[in-house]
């Protein structure tokens, strides 16, 4: 059995975290870490887990977590991993952050875009960015893993595939995203009060989000070159879900038969088939079918689909998938199954539910 220990178990992102694990085989959680709660039920916190979690919350002193257990999964807000953590802690134990401390590689953007400074800089080259279809096999060796964002997930998910096969020009990426209220956190914001929320739609960190140079770092990677996007998230009145819609305007390849022009339909359902046929969690949704947060809501799957605009001569991508489940606490598990030798579904045979 592993043993797991959650800090920030008492947050939406932990709350799913313990549910997942709950059903996991072979993982056992040992500490349910909190700052608010510490002695109390986490059943009485979370309520749903009355007679299923007996266990009461204990703080969040990783240190002496590390000597207990063989994981550690920080859901906590960002800067609090990057200020605690230490040699000795990933000596003793492995590391899944949720928060962006160690997603990306550059200090300086991390400063910038977060508005704070990072505590551990030392630890940012190791660190794996955990989006499993990607990197896979670094994970395997990883002593920490950076799970990525719930936008940045659902966006290079949905674009890789493009962006590797070099058939969208990158400089005319436009990224639009949804998100549902739990994307937010449990911790009370006026924002995202029922009044503020229910019967609304509206965007919000335009031009200025903070999973903006997470997304064009990754997507660097996919392309081979600097990409830069605009990415603009909108706050929907849902409790979980994301949905992203892409567009950029197609580029001009060598076709199959030698001859000079745009990639037609084929060509780029061939690069999702290409990229996602073996993936377990992508699915490439049937021609004509756009992705729809129901259809994913409480399951680790990103739902794709791609389609050519031949008018406009551009490309719509198209992803939908729960923000913490695939977004977060699911993907965390797949990392954690990965780091561990394990089959890398298990604990996440999650059927979508419906309605
Ligand atoms: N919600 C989502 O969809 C996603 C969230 N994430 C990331 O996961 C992390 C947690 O998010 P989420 O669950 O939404 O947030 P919540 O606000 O719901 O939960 C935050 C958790 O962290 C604990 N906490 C708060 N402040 C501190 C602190 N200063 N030091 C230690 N622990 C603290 C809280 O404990 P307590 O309340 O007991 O004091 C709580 O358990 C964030 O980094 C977020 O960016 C990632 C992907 C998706
Ligand atoms: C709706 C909403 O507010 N969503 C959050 C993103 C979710 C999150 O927690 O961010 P990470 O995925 O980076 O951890 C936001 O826009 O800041």
């Amino acid at each position: 059995m592993i043993q797991v220990g959650i800090i920030g178990a008492t947050g939406y992102a932990g709350g799913e975290l313990v549910r997942l694990l709950y059903g996991h085989k072979e993982a056992e959680i040992k500490w349910y870490g909190s700052r608010s709660y510490v002695d109390q039920k986490y059943a009485s916190v979370y309520q749903n887990m009355f007679q299923i979690v007996e266990d009461v919350c204990r703080d969040d002193n990783l240190k002496q977590l590390a000597k207990e257990v063989d994981v550690i999964f920080t859901a906590t807000p960002q800067g609090f991993l990057a200020g605690v953590l230490d040699e000795e802690i990933l000596s003793n134990t492995k590391v899944i952050d949720l928060s962006a401390d160690f997603r990306i590689k550059d200090v300086a953007t991390y400063e910038k875009w977060y508005g704070i400074e990072h505590k551990s800089p030392q630890f940012i080259p190791e660190a794996v960015y955990g989006l499993c279809e990607r990197n896979r096999e670094a994970i395997k060796q990883a002593r920490l893993v950076a799970n990525p964002g719930c936008y940045p997930t659902c966006s290079i998910t949905s674009i890789f595939p493009l962006a590797a096969e070099g058939l969208i020009d990158m400089n005319t990426l436009i990224i639009d995203a949804k998100s549902g209220t739990s994307g937010a956190g449990r911790s009370a914001k006026v924002a995202n009060l029922y009044c503020e929320v229910n019967e609304n739609i509206k965007a919000y960190g335009v031009a200025s989000h903070r999973h903006t140079p997470e997304i064009e770092e990754q997507l660097s990677y996919a392309a081979g070159c600097p990409v830069v996007l605009n990415f603009t998230p909108h706050l929907v009145p849902m409790n979980r879900g994301i949905l992203v819609t892409a567009y950029a305007s197609l580029k001009e390849v060598k076709k199959p038969d030698g001859s000079l022009g745009l990639p037609d339909a084929a060509m780029i359902r061939a690069a999702y088939d290409k990229y996602y046929q073996d993936e377990k969690f992508v699915r490439v949704l049937p021609e004509g079918v756009c992705p729809e947060t129901k259809w994913v809501e409480g399951s680790n799957f990103v739902d794709v689909n791609v389609k050519v605009d031949p008018r406009t001569k551009r490309v719509i991508m198209m992803g939908a998938m729960d923000n913490l489940v695939k977004g977060a606490a699911g993907q965390a598990v797949q990392n954690m199954n990965l780091m561990f030798g394990l089959e890398e579904s298990e604990g996440l045979d999650l059927v979508p539910m419906f309605p």
